[in-house]
């Protein structure tokens, strides 16, 4: 099934550690439902009751055992295929907007630039499980890493959250998966690039701008 079939939208926001994917996900989600659609937000890895449970293995640090990354890769498309098939396709199949907080083009970053793993592979695990299935648009949030960081940080703090599995990753790997959604965002024409370092009211009038060409 591609897209052509479906009459929903597909939406995705990517980019690295706190840009501000959520936040911006849950303001353009009020917008969608105010104008009368249905929306459903959801989020990689993740969206169903098992793939939560992949998020939860992929996520935790695990002691006395380190993840390969070529589990982490399948893990990844395990959890994929769930959310594709229990939530995706059928919310495009009746109609409604699908926000998603990450999506295959952070697996070609995080798992493909930052952890190395071959790109053909991960081509053909992605077609395995998309068929031809891709994003209608795909919003790469972009701030200086530090920008990123700082915010994910200070949030962690406030929240009491646990540093995860990727949190702890050296600069060096950040600034691989920061070189990996650049490269998607310079071949594929379905990206926009937003800027997320200005403050939060000039993100969403640009996230606007970019719904408006979709309603
Ligand atoms: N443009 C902005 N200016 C200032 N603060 C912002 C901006 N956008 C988001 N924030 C704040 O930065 C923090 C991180 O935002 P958010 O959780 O939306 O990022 P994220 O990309 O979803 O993070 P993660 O990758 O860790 O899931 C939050 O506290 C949020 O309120
Ligand atoms: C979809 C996907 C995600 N990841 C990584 C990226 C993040 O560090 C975490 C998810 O947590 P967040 O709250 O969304 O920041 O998982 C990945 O490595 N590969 C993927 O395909």
């Amino acid at each position: 099934m591609t897209n052509d079939t479906m009459q929903g939208r597909f939406i995705t926001f990517e980019g690295g550690e706190g840009v501000g994917k959520s936040t911006n996900i849950e303001f353009a989600a009020h917008w969608l439902h105010e104008r009368g659609f249905e929306v459903i937000v959801t989020r990689e890895p993740g969206g169903t009751e098992i793939a939560e449970r992949i998020r939860n293995d992929l996520l935790k640090a695990h002691h006395g055992e380190t993840m390969q990354p070529l589990t982490e890769l399948l893990l990844v498309f395990a959890a994929r295929a769930q959310h594709l098939l229990q939530v995706i396709k059928p919310a495009l199949e009746r109609g409604a907007w699908v926000l998603c907080d990450r999506f295959t083009d952070s697996t070609i970053a995080y798992q493909g630039y930052g952890r190395g793993l071959d790109q053909t592979t991960i081509h053909a695990l992605k077609e395995l499980v998309q068929q031809g299935l891709e994003p209608d648009l795909t919003i790469l949030l972009d701030a200086p890493l530090d920008v990123g960081m700082g915010r994910a940080q200070r949030r962690g703090q406030s929240a009491g959250e646990e540093t995860d599995r990727f949190e702890v990753e050296q600069r060096a790997f950040f600034e691989r998966v920061q070189q990996g959604f650049q490269a998607l965002a310079a071949s594929e024409a379905r990206f926009r690039i937003v800027d997320a370092s200005q403050p939060l009211a000039d993100v969403q009038t640009h996230v606007v701008m970019l719904l408006e060409e979709w309603v």
